[in-house]
C-alpha cells in the first residue's frame, strides 16, 4: 500500500491561478504554511474536493481524483475542522458528535468513549455549543471530524481564531492526535510556533505555487529558503531523552550526531522530545573551547554559507564528525567568520547558547 500523499492540483480562483504539486508522506502533520492569501485554504478545499480544481488528489492507495475521474466530497473519508467551530447550535455537544459518527470500524478511528477521554469533554457532554469557550468547542469540532472515521483529518487554522491560553490548552491534543492516534493530518496555518510545534513535513506555499516541500528540519535548515532569511531562523530536530539528572535538574536529548543537554523538569528515558535551535544561538569556535558556562558545546562540519546582507552570514552546519548528524544553522557577524578563517567544509566547534524543549506526546 503506497504510503504517500500527492497533491497536484490547478486552478482559478477569480484572478487567483493555483498550481500546487506536493508529495508527502501520509503520516503526521504535514503543515501548508504560507502568507495570507497565498491559496492555503483553496489546497485544502481542493484535497476535500470542495473546490473543484483540476488534476490529481492520491492519498495512500486511495485516489480521490485525477483526470479521469472525481470522488464526490462525501465519498472522501476525511475530517474538516475549520478555523471557527461550526457545531450545531441547537444540539447538545454529546448529540453533536453522535450525529457525525459513521457506521462500521476503520482501523485508525478511535471510538467515541475514546475521542471523549482523549479530548477531556466528558465534563462537557450535555452541554450547548453556546456555553463552550472557544477552544472547548474547537476540542468537540475536532471530536466530531474523528468519529466521522476519517482516514486524514484536515484542518484549517484550527487555533487561530483562540486567544493564547486556548491555544496553549490545544495544541498538546493535536500532538496527541498525531502521535496517540497516528492520525495523518493536513494542517494549514500561518504561524510558526504552530508549525514548530506540530509539523513533520512542511510544504511552503507562496503565490499560488509550493515553492518548497519536505522534512521539518530539511526545510528549516535550507538557507536558501525564505524560512532560514527571517531573525527568528531556527531548526527543530527529533530526539528521545537519553538521560535525567536529578541532581543538576539537566536532561539529555539524543539527536543524529550528538546529545544535546538543557534544564528540564524530569523527563523518561526513551520520551521522544522536539529540540529547537534559533539559528541566532549558535556561535561557532575553531578550537574546543575549555572552561564555558555554555552547556552545549559539540563538534560540526560547515557545510554551507550564505551572505545575508553585507554584515551577516547564514552557515549551515552537520552535527558530529560522521557526516550522518543533524543539519542547523548558525548566523554570525562576516566580520567572525572573515577573522577565524572559517571555509565550507571546515570542522569546528559549536556553541548553542539556549536549547528549546518542546514536549511530543509519544513515549
Ligand atoms: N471563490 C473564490 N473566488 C475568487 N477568488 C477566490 C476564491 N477563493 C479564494 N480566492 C482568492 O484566492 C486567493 C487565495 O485564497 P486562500 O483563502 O486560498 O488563501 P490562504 O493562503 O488560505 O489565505 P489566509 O491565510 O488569509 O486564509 C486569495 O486572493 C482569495 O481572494
Amino acid at each position: 500500500m503506497s504510503e504517500t500523499i500527492s497533491v497536484d492540483l490547478k486552478g482559478t480562483l477569480g484572478n487567483f491561478t493555483l498550481d500546487c504539486t506536493f508529495h508527502a508522506p501520509l503520516r503526521g502533520v504535514i503543515a501548508l504554511y504560507g502568507p495570507s492569501g497565498c491559496g492555503k485554504t483553496s489546497v485544502l478545499r481542493g484535497i476535500a474536493g470542495l473546490n473543484r480544481l483540476s488534476g490529481k488528489v492520491e492519498i495512500g492507495s486511495e485516489c480521490w481524483q485525477n483526470e479521469t475521474g472525481f470522488v464526490p466530497v462525501y465519498k472522501r473519508p476525511l475530517g474538516y475542522v475549520f478555523q471557527e467551530a461550526s457545531l450545531f447550535p441547537h444540539l447538545s455537544v454529546r448529540k453533536n458528535l453522535t450525529f457525525a459518527m459513521a457506521k462500521g470500524e476503520n482501523n485508525l478511528s478511535p471510538t467515541f468513549d475514546e475521542v471523549v477521554e482523549f479530548l477531556n469533554i466528558a465534563h462537557l457532554i450535555d452541554r450547548a455549543p453556546h456555553n463552550l469557550s472557544g477552544g472547548e468547542r474547537q476540542r468537540v469540532a475536532i471530536g466530531r471530524a474523528l468519529l466521522s472515521h476519517p482516514k486524514i483529518l484536515l484542518m484549517d487554522e484550527p487555533i487561530s481564531a483562540l486567544d493564547k491560553r486556548s491555544r496553549d490548552e490545544i495544541l498538546p491534543f493535536l500532538i496527541g492526535l498525531r502521535d496517540r492516534l497516528s492520525m495523518p493530518i493536513i494542517y494549514i496555518t500561518h504561524d510558526i510556533y504552530e508549525v514548530e510545534r506540530l509539523a513533520d513535513t512542511l510544504v511552503l506555499m507562496d503565490s499560488g505555487k509550493v515553492i518548497a516541500s519536505g522534512s521539518l528540519r530539511e526545510i528549516e535548515a535550507n538557507p536558501d529558503l525564505p524560512l532560514a532569511n527571517t531573525r527568528e531562523a531556527a531548526v527543530n530536530l527529533d530526539g528521545y531523552v537519553k538521560s535525567y539528572n536529578e541532581h543538576t535538574g539537566l536532561v539529555e536529548v539524543d539527536v543524529p550526531g550528538g546529545t544535546f543537554i538543557a534544564p528540564s523538569a524530569p523527563l523518561v528515558r526513551g520520551k521522544k522530545m522536539r529540540i529547537r535551535i534559533a539559528a541566532n544561538d549558535v556561535s561557532l569556535a575553531v578550537e574546543k573551547p575549555l572552561k564555558s558556562s555554555i552547556l552545549n558545546v559539540m563538534p560540526a562540519r560547515i557545510l554551507t554559507m550564505r551572505e545575508q546582507g553585507y554584515f551577516e552570514v547564514l552557515v549551515k552546519l552537520e552535527l558530529g564528525d560522521n557526516g550522518k548528524g543533524a543539519h542547523f544553522l548558525s548566523r554570525l557577524t562576516r566580520h567572525s567568520w572573515q577573522i577565524l578563517g572559517l571555509r565550507e567544509g571546515m570542522d569546528v566547534y559549536t556553541q548553542i547558547k539556549g536549547v528549546a524543549l518542546i514536549d511530543q506526546q509519544e513515549g
